[in-house]
């Protein structure tokens, strides 16, 4: 009922910046989209060799339920409180605490869903926030509202088992985990795209589960990403229905539902292989990424379109089912990516037939704890424009360097 009722109010007028019904984009990562056919175990939960794509392409489909019910929850909560936040007459950038109560919120629904869908297992989850600041005095208030928030949220998903303050706040702490190599580790977003969220434009909820190091799930819920593609239509004028929940498991593809419950369809990246016809996808905030640089990159290619930039790993989900045919970050000088800022978006793209790596082509490493260490900046493509972009992207870098 919740998506019900905020669905209305993106599609009604005047309630929500137009800019919200179409996008920009955001966000990269790496792998291969070939099954793994190494045995896919973890020592911390004993789970079995598989020595077939059938077995271990099976055997997280009860990890992917979970993420799924719990992503879809914490979506229905980001969009109550997004509703309240435009509807309201408080500039959305001069008030803060409506973003600090839906990321706290969402964190909060997410690690407590996947806690009890998953009790039986050892439980690990690298995400963004703590809850630091909701234990000083001044930040009590705040966690009132978003115990109340967390309760409403699960009540109308069908779990009524009302939790406390403490409760709340030992549910966003779970989300202290270095992650690593070992074992399985969720990685939770709870709010990508926070600066999008203000605006009234894209976010994502994202969550990837890591085994050995590896992304082997990952799920990305886009409230605000219309079910049609962005391709060919203007995106500030874009009609229909929003509201799109990603999900991708290793060897198994990338799939794409509406977020209140529509038959998921298999979803594949472009095949473009002529760079004159792709678009290209970037960070809508200047401050994340390089629009010189890309712009440059684009140049190089011979791409006609326009950036299309939108907030978030919105970036990677439009992106894996062919509404653009390249995803670029190049963050400034001295920034570190966080791995839950790609480790979802990076498998819904790869087992979409895509490809993300770093700006040297190398894949992404999830398994060095709560940072990326990557070389300069992320590309996201198709496996047959890889290499033509991966080639503009080292000669743009080269110039770049050489002119300053
Ligand atoms: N200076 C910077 N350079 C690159 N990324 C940055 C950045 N400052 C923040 N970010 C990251 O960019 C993410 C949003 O990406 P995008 O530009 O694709 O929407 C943010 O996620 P959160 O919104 O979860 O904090 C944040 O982690
Ligand atoms: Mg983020
Ligand atoms: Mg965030
Ligand atoms: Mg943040």
């Amino acid at each position: 009922m919740a998506i019900a009722l905020s669905s209305a109010a993106l599609s009604g007028k005047g309630t929500i910046n137009p800019l919200t019904r179409v996008l920009h984009f955001d966000r990269n990562c790496y792998y291969s989209s070939t099954p793994k056919l190494k045995p896919i175990f973890s020592l911390s939960l004993k789970r079995p060799r598989f020595s077939s794509r059938a077995a271990a392409t099976m055997s997280y489909d009860k990890e992917l339920a979970a993420a799924k019910k719990a992503c879809s929850l914490a979506a229905r909560l980001c969009q109550k409180v997004q509703k309240a936040l435009l509807q309201s007459d408080v500039h959305a950038k001069s008030d803060k605490s409506p973003v600090t109560v839906a990321d706290y919120g969402s964190q909060a629904v997410v690690s407590f869903v996947l806690q009890k869908e998953l009790s039986s297992s050892p439980f690990s989850l690298v995400a963004e926030e703590d809850s630091g600041d909701l234990r000083k005095e001044d930040g009590q208030e705040t966690l009132q509202r978003i115990t109340k928030l967390v309760n409403e949220t699960l009540a109308n998903g069908g779990t009524a088992s009302p939790l406390s303050d403490q409760d709340v706040l030992a549910a966003i702490d779970s989300g202290k985990s270095e992650g690593g190599s070992l074992g399985q580790h969720w990685v939770l977003d709870p709010i990508d795209g926070t600066k999008g969220f203000l605006r009234g434009d894209q976010y994502a909820i994202a969550l990837g589960l890591l085994d050995e190091g590896k992304v082997v799930l990952g799920v990305l819920a886009c409230p605000n990403l219309p079910l049609q593609s962005l391709a060919c239509h203007d995106q500030h004028t874009i009609q229909g229905k929003a509201g799109c929940l990603f999900f991708a498991q290793v060897g198994t593809g990338t799939y794409m539902q509406s977020l209140d419950g529509s038959e998921p369809r298999k979803v594949n990246v472009s095949c473009t292989e002529n760079p004159e016809e792709a678009s290209f996808f970037e960070s809508y905030e200047a401050a994340h990424s390089m629009h010189d640089l890309t712009s440059l990159i684009a140049k190089k290619l011979g791409v006609k379109a326009p950036p299309v930039r939108i907030d978030s790993q919105a970036k990677y989900g439009a992106l894996s089912r062919g509404d653009g045919a390249i995803y670029m970050r190049f963050p400034h000088r001295g920034y570190r990516e966080k791995i839950w800022d790609h480790a979802a978006g990076s498998v819904v793209v790869t087992e979409a037939g895509g490809v993300v790596t770093d700006a040297a082509g190398k894949p992404l490493d999830f398994s060095r704890g709560r940072y990326l260490d990557l070389d300069t900046g992320i590309i996201v493509t198709n496996q047959k424009l890889m290499p033509t972009l991966l080639n503009a992207v080292q000669e743009s870098l080269k110039e770049k360097a050489s002119s300053l």
